[in-house]
């Protein structure tokens, strides 16, 4: 019986009136190229519309949360406030503590901005000690082991902006 993993959500939500944020770092591109995908294929198969799935790029996952910030700001200056924002990154260890100090200080960073955009950031920061392991998590390793987590990421943003939103 399988434990680990997302549970079936309660209900399916109508994600056909929500505008969602996708801002990801160009590290590993491959990896997050497959996570952003995965992610808007979930949220058009619940309803989402291309033309709410609005895209943003940064360098890196250290530049994430600021550039999430601003990236909300914008869109809500524009007259097109979003309901729900999700950040992508790959950081993958190398030989120094980098890894480390980019993983930590970058969650707890996403996590605390949710209350300062006062909507859902998801946490899509993959954080990995192999470059196969973020490909497994991708869904793009040669034997397919895991399934892409950017659909995880993509459904929690449609259940969290439907059912919390403001
Ligand atoms: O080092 N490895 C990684 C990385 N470093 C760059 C960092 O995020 C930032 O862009 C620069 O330090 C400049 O501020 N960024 C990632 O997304 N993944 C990595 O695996």
């Amino acid at each position: 019986m399988a434990v680990k993993g997302l549970g079936k959500p309660d209900q399916v939500y109508d994600g056909s009136k929500i505008r969602v944020g996708i801002i990801h770092a160009r590290w590993n591109r491959v990896i997050i190229d497959a996570l952003v995908k995965g992610a808007i294929e979930r949220m058009a198969s619940l309803g989402v519309e291309e033309k709410n799935i609005i895209i943003e790029t940064v360098p890196g996952s250290y530049e994430l949360p600021w550039g999430t910030k601003r990236f909300v700001d914008r869109q809500a200056k524009l007259g097109k406030p979003l309901d729900v924002v999700i950040p992508i990154g790959v950081l993958i260890k190398g030989s120094t503590m980098h890894f480390e100090y980019i993983s930590d200080s970058t969650t707890h960073a996403l996590m605390s901005l949710q209350e300062k955009v006062d909507m859902p950031v998801i946490f899509g920061l993959l954080t990995c000690m192999t470059e196969e392991q973020a490909l497994a998590r991708a869904g793009i390793d040669e034997a397919h082991s895991m399934h892409n987590h950017g659909e995880d990421w993509g459904a929690a943003a449609v259940e969290m902006a439907v059912k919390f939103g403001k």
